[in-house]
């Protein structure tokens, strides 16, 4: 199909094709893009035309946000798709999709976090009080069952003041300086935004990461998801790993293989000088300097680092 004929899209278009569902802004877009272009899954897309045809895989993207693509996979309006952790739990959706693969980014954690002059020390302390949160549904579960403990404690059927949760879709960290909240639940990276608003995290509620899911009953029907999966899983493992080779003396190679033991264990060849071996291997990325310097002391040489552009591992 040419990209003429990708400017205007109907039903039919999408027979037959992978819907595969990705975050259409935010800062996992730029991520999942980067992992698109590694696998070699390219598309034409009409400015602000929410579904792309592949133009070399029998595929269509589904641009949605990333909160609604856990829904939208566990009823099987799409099969495939990318999104946080969070957003499958805060969806309610993890018994309708399998969690596919870790993507490695988007990691962050969900904290309770209250002003730091308040003396609020755990969750349950903030019984009866007000969170804002963009979270709701999460939120909501798990301070009923907290409200729950509380009222058994006391010996009540409930308690008096159930917790009140708000919902704000962003900004929430301003929330009890504007006296809205008493505390939030939000997400937590590298805390700045948190500190900078006078909070501090007194519970996580979960960590979570970017991941491709899949519609529970479609994995075993579709081969085209397991060719996918592999695809980006390759891009991953290029991005995180390198290949490093070296020589080193036969009597060096016990402890040169604790240094480099590989995913499953390091490639090693004869060389023509008498009593040397050449050892290939995968290393970390950001392990590299290090392992060279521990290769070095122990007497290798000739170390190479090479960037690995794709791979396929077991
Ligand atoms: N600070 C962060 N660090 C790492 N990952 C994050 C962070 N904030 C959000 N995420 C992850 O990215 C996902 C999408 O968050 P993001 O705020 O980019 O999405 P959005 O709501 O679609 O976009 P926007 O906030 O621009 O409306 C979150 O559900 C979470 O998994
Ligand atoms: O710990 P940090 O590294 O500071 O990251 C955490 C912040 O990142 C996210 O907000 P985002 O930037 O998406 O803006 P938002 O508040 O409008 O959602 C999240 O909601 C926090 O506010």
């Amino acid at each position: 199909m040419s990209s003429a004929d990708l400017t205007s899209l109907h039903a039919s278009d999408l027979h037959e094709r992978l819907l595969f569902a990705i975050p259409k802004k935010g800062r996992l877009n730029e991520q999942v893009m980067t992992l698109l272009k590694g696998a070699d899954i390219q598309f034409y897309r009409k400015n602000r035309m929410d579904i792309a045809l592949s133009t070399n895989h029998p595929i269509a993207l589904v641009f949605l946000p990333a909160a609604d693509i856990p829904q939208f996979v566990a009823d099987g309006n799409v099969d495939i798709g990318v999104t946080g952790q969070d957003m499958v739990a805060e969806a309610g959706v993890e018994n309708g999709v399998d969690e596919l693969l870790r993507l490695g980014f988007g990691k962050c954690r969900l904290c309770v976090q209250v002003p730091v002059s308040s003396s609020f020390k755990s969750a349950k302390d903030l019984v009866g009080m007000r969170i804002a949160t963009s979270f709701t549904g999460l939120v909501e579960r798990h301070f009923k069952e907290l409200d729950q403990q509380v009222a058994k404690e006391k010996d009540l059927k409930s308690v008096e003041n159930p917790t009140i949760v708000k919902f704000l879709s962003g900004s929430v960290e301003a929330s009890c300086t504007l006296g809205l909240a008493d505390a939030i639940v939000d997400l937590v990276e590298s805390g700045e935004t948190m500190h900078a608003a006078k909070l501090h995290d007194i519970e996580t509620l979960l960590t979570t990461e970017a991941v491709l899911i899949c519609n529970r009953n479609k994995h075993i029907m579709n081969p085209l998801i397991e060719r996918v999966k592999r695809r980006i899983e390759g891009v991953i493992v290029a991005q995180k790993f390198v290949l490093c080779t070296y020589n080193v003396s036969r009597a060096k190679l016990v402890d040169a293989v604790k240094i480099t033991p590989g995913k499953k264990a390091p490639t090693i060849s004869s060389l023509e000088t008498e009593g040397w071996v050449a050892v290939s291997v995968m290393i970390q990325k950001n392990q590299a300097a290090d392992v060279m310097d521990e290769l070095e002391d122990i007497g290798a040489q000739d170390i190479l680092i090479t960037q690995i552009t794709n791979a396929r591992m077991n």
